[in-house]
């Protein structure tokens, strides 16, 4: 995000991620308590957002914020470290749900169609949209070998670089064996049938005890891996490890994880819609730009 704060403390419309997904998780009813793991360097102002939820009143919600116990602490070195510190705080609930503030404008719906699916019996639940682009498989070669099918390697699974949204660079020049004297090319292979990929969201719900389970198998096996770390984007896929089936719900493309800059200028549009501060709140029927949102965007996946 290139952000000298911490991504959730970047606003949208006036108002921090955090704060958001705050409001959205306390409107939609179904937390009885929530923790935010935050840097332990801005444990301070992370609290400082939930004055302003409170403080900006969140409607009729305003009575269920004060019976909602809101934990602040001290977060990891990443996502996966951030919900262990969070879970010690989860007391004795039998249900959590894990969210990333990065997913600020998650409907409420969201949480109430995952926290419903996990009383319904669900050890894991995740929300899911379809597939719009076509995916393939990544692998480098030489770029001067005519031999590629002895020579090329898997492209490593590390992020595109940041500062282009596109990774346009990985594209043409694979990280993989990136020595200037041996200039590499990525070639693809393989059309992955869409109609059964899913792009995974948050929140992820589960009972407490299953997702602690998976979260100590995982650090029993990074611990013992010889083949460094393991790798966990997410805590449904350390529920996967355990063998247990992790279960689909609708997601919301409103869900969106904020992740480029490009994405600030869609959450922004989103955020003044919601918060009835679109320059043309008014349609040419006349309703509300937020009405006609209500009418869309809380019945199930759009794409
Ligand atoms: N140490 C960390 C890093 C990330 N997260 C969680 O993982 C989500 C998604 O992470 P990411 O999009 O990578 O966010 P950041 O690492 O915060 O930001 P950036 O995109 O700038 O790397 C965050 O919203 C946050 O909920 C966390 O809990 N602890
Ligand atoms: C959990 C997640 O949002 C599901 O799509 C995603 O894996 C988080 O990834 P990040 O690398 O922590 O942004």
């Amino acid at each position: 995000m290139g952000s000298a704060d911490p991504k959730a403390l970047v606003r949208l419309n006036g108002k921090s991620l955090l704060a958001r997904s705050l409001e959205a998780i306390i409107s939609s009813g179904v937390a009885s308590s929530i923790v935010v793991a935050a840097p332990e360097e801005f444990l301070t102002r992370a609290r400082s957002e939930i004055d302003i939820i409170s403080e900006s009143g969140l409607k009729d919600s305003e009575a269920s914020i004060s019976g909602i116990r809101i934990t602040v602490v001290a977060g990891g070195d990443d996502r996966i470290e951030s919900v262990q510190s969070a879970l010690k705080y989860a007391g004795s609930a039998d249900i959590v749900l894990i969210h990333d503030a990065a997913r600020a404008l998650t409907p409420s719906d969201v949480f109430r169609r995952v926290a419903a699916a996990v009383r319904a019996g669900a050890e894991a639940v995740v929300p899911v949209l379809p597939m719009t682009d076509t995916v393939r498989r990544a692998q480098s070669r030489p770029a001067v070998n005519s031999d590629q099918s002895s020579t090329a390697t898997d492209v490593p699974s590390a992020p595109l670089p940041r500062s282009d949204p596109n990774g346009r660079q990985n594209m043409v020049e694979s990280g993989a064996d990136s020595d200037p004297e041996f200039p590499t090319v990525e070639v693809l292979h393989g059309d992955l049938d869409r109609s059964r990929l899913r792009r995974v969201q948050t929140p992820q719900g589960f009972t407490a005890a299953t997702l602690r389970r998976a979260h100590e198998e995982y650090d029993h096996d990074q611990a013992t891996s010889s083949s460094g770390g393991l790798g966990a984007t997410d805590d449904a896929g350390l529920v996967e490890r355990l063998g247990v089936d992790v279960v689909a719900v609708d997601g919301d493309e409103e869900a969106l994880k904020i992740t480029y800059p490009l994405d600030l200028v869609l959450g922004e549009h989103i955020a003044k819609q919601r918060d009835g501060t679109a320059r043309d709140t008014k349609q040419r029927d006349g309703t509300a730009d937020d009405t006609r949102r209500d009418a869309t965007s809380e019945s199930g996946p759009r794409r």
